[in-house]
Formats: C-alpha cells, structure tokens, sequence
C-alpha cells in the first residue's frame, strides 16, 4: 500500500444546474508529496477538494483517496483526512485549548489532554492557550486552524487557501510547518493563489473553469507552456506597453517594477512585435525564463470560459 498514489481519481466531473464546474479531472498525488492547486476564482478547486474527501458525490468519475473509493467508502476517508476551509470555522468565543478540546471530543480520541498538548506545543500554541479564539490574528488563527486539522492524526491535508490575507512571515513559518508534517510522511494538496507558495510545492496543478490545464514540477510547469518571454528595461515603458497589448504573437504584457514582461507562444512572431521598439533609446531588451505568473495567464487566456454565458455548458451565474 506504501507505494499507492494518496490521491488517485479519473474523469472526476461536478455540475451545479446546468453548469459544468470540474470537468473530467484526472490527478494522481504520491503520498508525502505537497501538492499544489492553483487557478483562477471559480476554476473549481474547492469543489474538487470536496469531491476527494467525500463531501461532494461527483456526476462522473472514478478513484482512490488514501486508498478508499471516493464515492462507496467516503466515511473512511473522512477520518483519514484534515480539510481546512477557506472559511475560519472554529469557535470566535472559545480558547485556543477550549477549541482544541472540543475537536479532539468531536474526533472521541483517546488520551485527549496529551493530544491537545500536542498540537498546541507542535504549533507554537502552547503560551496562547487561554487566548480568545476572536482574538488572534489572521496569521494565529490559521495556525489554530492547522492544529485542529492534525488533532485526530490524518494522512492527508486537504488545505484550501490556508494562508489568505496572512502577512508573508506568518505565511512563511506555515509553509514550513507543511514541510515538516510533510517531511513525516503526511501528504498535502493546497490550494493558494500565491505564486511563491506555488514554488514551495512539489508538483502544482493549474485549473481553468473546471478543466486542468498542466500539471508537474513547476520546472516542468514552465516548460511545458513553451512560452517565450522578453524584458524591457527602461523608464518610459507605458507607450510600449500600450502598443504591444493584444498584437500579433504577443499573449500577454506585463509590468514588473522597471521592467516589463512580453510573452508569447511563438518566439519568431514575438521578435517581430518587438522589432519597432528594439532601437528605442533608453530602453534595454533581453530573453527571460518566463516566470510562473507569465505561463499561468497564458494559459488562463489560452482555455475558454466554458462558464460564460452563452457557451455550451455555461450557466447564469
Ligand atoms: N453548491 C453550489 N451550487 C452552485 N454552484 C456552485 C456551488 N459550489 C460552487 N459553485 C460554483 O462552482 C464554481 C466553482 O467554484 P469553486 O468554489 O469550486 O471554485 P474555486 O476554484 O475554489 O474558487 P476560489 O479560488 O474563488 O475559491 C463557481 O462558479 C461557483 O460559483
């Protein structure tokens, strides 16, 4: 069983009404592995983290998680797995060690005391035990919320947008409790729309209204987009900006400080576009790695917005 994918689905596909919302997705995750869910609001990623863990029956589709069939052993799967909502959902009016203790009587562990001392010394929670829930910062709460997922000993970490709105030292010193748990053999799939996150991943996929659209290393990730990118440098970037926008060959311009980011599919016709500000004075061209960013709005840009109004499975919403 060691051997065996954590996560292992095929053709999973969800619809609300007339809406198709995941859209025959395939993934498999090793276990111990952080995986990465990334993609535009809407794409579908919270429904597919609810269809894994047996919150959601999918309309199609077959496959494993943790070893047991997502639809027929939904219940065995759901004490195997920590699912941390987007939302925080423990009590505002509770402690940290009140909160803890009501998870752990939720879950009837054994030896619950030293199991809520535990969690609060692993989290660094252990000086906050008596604080208000309702009083903790983002970045605290999100801690308190990751304890309480690991309370009952999962497997697997369903994690959805667990660092939203958290300043990027609280975020940090997350990632790097997901590592260790990682490091011990649990197996993450995070959704995040934060590109260093991403990075921090040992494989990412990228969704677009309910399609997955790449999945692998993020060295693979980039690869396989073949996009090219170029960069300006200089001071008056907002004439070449506004020319190169929506050209041929060019699928997207992007700012980055001084600089300015110019993608493309097809290097010859990307050349061609920027041929007339080549020779432009104070402005310096050269070929850059395309950047995690530059590939995921391309291919946001490349896939069709099947939710639109009008398209074949696409609703009113
Ligand atoms: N219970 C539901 N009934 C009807 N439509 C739903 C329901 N749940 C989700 N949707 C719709 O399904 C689509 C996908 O939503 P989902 O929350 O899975 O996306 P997401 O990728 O997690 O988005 P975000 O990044 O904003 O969290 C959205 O258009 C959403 O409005």
């Amino acid at each position: 069983m060691t051997g065996a994918p954590a996560i292992d689905v095929q053709g999973l596909t969800k619809r609300f009404g007339a809406k198709t919302v995941v859209d025959g997705f395939s993934i498999q995750v090793t276990r111990g592995q952080i995986h990465g869910f990334l993609g535009p609001n809407g794409s579908g990623k919270t429904t597919t983290i609810r269809m894994l863990c047996g919150l959601l029956v999918p309309d199609a589709g077959t496959g494993t998680c943790l070893g047991h069939d997502i639809v027929r052993e939904s219940w065995a799967i759901k004490r195997q797995v920590g699912y941390m909502t987007q939302k925080f959902s423990l009590y505002e009016d509770l402690t940290i060690g009140e909160n803890l203790d009501f998870v752990a009587r939720l879950y009837a562990l054994p030896d619950r005391k030293a199991q809520v001392k535990a969690a609060l010394d692993r989290l660094g929670l252990a000086h906050r035990r008596d604080q208000l829930a309702g009083t903790l910062s983002g970045g605290w709460k999100q801690r308190l919320a990751l304890a309480a997922c690991i309370l009952h000993g999962p497997k697997l970490l369903l994690l959805d947008e667990p660092t939203a709105g958290v300043d990027p030292k609280a975020r940090r010193e997350f990632w790097d409790e997901i590592h260790a748990l990682a490091a011990e053999g649990m197996t993450v799939l995070v959704s995040t729309h934060y590109m260093d996150e991403a990075e921090r991943c040992h494989r990412i996929a990228y969704l677009a209204y309910g399609k997955l659209l790449t999945v692998g290393s993020v060295p693979e990730v980039i690869a396989g987009a073949g996009l090219h990118s170029l960069a300006a440098e200089g001071e008056e970037l907002g004439p070449v900006r506004r020319d190169l926008e929506g050209k041929p060959g060019v699928s997207m311009v992007a700012p980055f400080g001084s600089r300015l980011h110019v993608s493309g599919p097809d290097p010859v016709l990307l050349a061609q576009a920027v041929d007339p500000w080549r020779d432009q004075p104070g402005l310096r061209w050269q070929a850059v790695e395309p950047s995690l960013e530059d590939v995921f709005i391309h291919l946001m840009h490349q896939s069709r917005d099947n939710f639109a109004p009008g398209t074949a499975t696409g609703g009113t919403a």
